[in-house]
């Protein structure tokens, strides 16, 4: 592959001529008006052939129209997407400044459709097996705690990765969880995290899951072990660790250290990028939660996904689709952010799930050629569930300066029919992107305000420019199957602009700069004398604030 630098592409050249030559005056109102069948013609329905998932993506409000798109598309075909999707399936190490395959979707092949030589890759089927006993065990009262007792409250110790995953699915999923069964995610090293969770569980009862790709993430490792000096303050005996504490990773080496049994490991294999790690052994907390069938649903709903990614032609590949017109924005509007707002209470975790899926993939400036990028790359991601967004930031997105491409995502059908609620929820969730893209003009508001339109400033305050591109993703309904869908979408969705940026989606070098110096910094914080501050060769600003701290603390 050549991994070309994006914008050396024919099509971007093309596109750069077309945005200034049309599209960025391209009016979503006039569009509408002129195409009758603009809806048809750019909206996809897409149903799952082994699941209930389905879904409808509607990209018509997008400040597209076909020759736009078309050479949308044609930079995805020059910067070879098909190729790079193949190599990923293939099992080819993607990911060259590790050297590792990408190959989450293998851990959700569960019929087994794709061929892939990876080391691990047939281990997959037995962890899976393992995860279903285990799950089971707990779920069914089986696996008891050291005074015999069934366990009520599991505690998923995790970061990054390895923490909203299973908070955001398990979140998503509520109605399928098993309500008697209380479940925690501890993350943050703040040690009020492990102190406000520690003081609700009991530690006859609590299983404590600690979940560390690596098993070296120092929030992981020392929270982990404050649970377990909880623990064993209570239990005493060594012995009992065994039935309390489990480790989800690919270091069963260092697993084995902290004093968790090979019985009690659930592992996975380095080709899992831990921000795609749900699918895997990381999944453990989800499938207690909503049962191992659920999970395997989930699972299945994302293979769905995988198949069509894999086997559609570009033009009417969803991933790609939403990728290519996420660059339109990003590359050549000048774009910096996405929102990604759903309406559904049970999805208010998703946005931020996505922060890490997307930032942490694409907030990039090296291409896989070394070469720095001349354009811009990865989006901020940001949102939250409808409808509280509309009362707290949409003034910005209907009549701010700024240019915010918004995905808007609702279920047809709700998990709780209580009176009207869902009606005028999805009322809202039509009306917004209506709003953005046509706006109401001068004259509109002038007519709506009679006597009061010889109020200018009035008048001018009330106007929505519009054109403000949207995408609506509704789904049938929240299932495992499709919100398994869902997730697969938008990290295919990820992977096609990593790929046309030439960029590498999955490492993270960018987390390991701070890290270090945080090393650094600890053992000052441990000390008291903050005359050695000095001669530790920071900056005065840095220095500064640790002496702050030194001389402050009591
Ligand atoms: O699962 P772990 O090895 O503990 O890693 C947890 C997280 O930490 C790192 O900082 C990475 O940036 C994340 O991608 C990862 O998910």
């Amino acid at each position: 592959m050549a991994h070309k630098l994006a914008s050396s592409q024919p099509a971007w050249q093309k596109l750069q001529q077309l945005y200034e030559t049309k599209g960025k005056q391209i009016n979503l109102a006039q569009a509408f008006k002129s195409e009758p069948q603009r809806f048809e013609k750019y909206s996809r329905e897409w149903n799952s052939k082994a699941t209930d998932a389905r879904l409808l993506l509607d990209f018509s409000k997008n400040l597209i129209d076909d020759e736009v798109l078309e050479q949308l598309v044609a930079l995805a075909e020059q910067a070879e997407v098909k190729q790079q999707i193949d190599a990923m399936f293939g099992g080819e190490h993607i990911n060259t400044s590790e050297d590792r395959a990408v190959l989450h979707v293998a851990l959700r092949d569960v019929p087994g459709d794709f061929k892939i030589n990876e080391a691990g890759v047939d281990e997959v089927k037995p962890e899976l097996e393992h995860m279903k006993a285990f799950s089971d065990a707990v779920r069914s009262g089986a696996h008891k705690g050291y005074t015999g007792k069934t366990i009520k409250s599991i505690v998923n110790i995790g970061i990054g990765g390895s923490d909203l995953g299973p908070v955001m699915v398990t979140e998503a999923l509520k109605p399928y969880s098993k309500r008697d069964l209380d479940a925690y995610f501890v993350s943050n090293i703040d040690g009020t995290h492990m102190a406000e969770t520690l003081r609700v569980c009991d530690p006859e009862t609590t299983l404590f899951i600690v979940a560390s790709k690596t098993f070296t993430t120092q929030e992981t490792i020392t929270n982990a072990t404050t649970a377990r000096d909880w623990f064993l303050e209570h239990a005493k005996d060594k012995a009992h660790v065994a039935k309390h504490f489990v480790a989800l990773s690919t270091n069963v080496k260092a697993a084995t250290e902290f004093g968790i049994d090979r019985s009690n490991m659930f592992k996975f294999w380095d080709w899992v990028g831990g921000r795609y790690s749900l699918w895997s052994a990381i999944g453990l907390s989800i499938a207690i939660v909503i049962g191992y069938e659920n999970f395997e649903q989930l699972l299945l709903g994302a293979h769905e996904m995988d198949l069509h990614f894999k086997n559609t032609p570009l033009k009417d590949n969803l991933p790609v689709l939403l990728a290519v017109l996420g660059i339109w924005y990003i590359d050549f509007f000048g774009a910096e952010t996405q929102a990604i707002l759903a309406y559904d209470q049970y999805m208010h975790k998703f946005a931020d799930y996505f922060q890490q899926g997307d930032m942490e993939s694409n907030g990039k400036f090296i291409t896989k050629n070394s070469e720095r990028v001349d354009y811009q790359t990865g989006p901020i991601i940001w949102g939250q569930a409808g409808t509280n967004g509309q009362h707290a930031f949409y003034q910005l997105i209907h009549q701010g300066t700024k240019l915010i491409p918004c995905d808007f995502i609702a279920p047809v059908q709700t998990q709780n029919p209580l009176g009207k609620h869902h009606e005028i929820l999805l009322s809202n969730f039509f009306a917004q992107p209506e709003a953005l893209a046509f706006g109401k003009s001068e004259a509109e508001v002038k007519s709506e305000l009679g006597a009061e339109a010889s109020n200018e400033f009035l008048v001018k305050s009330k106007v929505f420019e519009g054109n403000r591109p949207t995408n609506s993703i509704m789904l049938e309904k929240i299932t495992p199957a499709a919100l398994g869908a869902l997730i697969a979408l938008y990290e295919h969705k990820i992977a096609v602009q990593g790929f046309v940026w030439s960029i590498n989606s999955y490492d993270q070098w960018g987390v390991e700069l701070g890290k270090k110096l945080a090393q650094k910094i600890l053992p000052l914080l441990e000390g008291t004398d903050a005359s050695k501050v000095d001669a530790a060769g920071h900056d005065s600003s840095t220095s500064g604030l640790i002496k702050f701290f030194l001389n402050n603390r009591k």
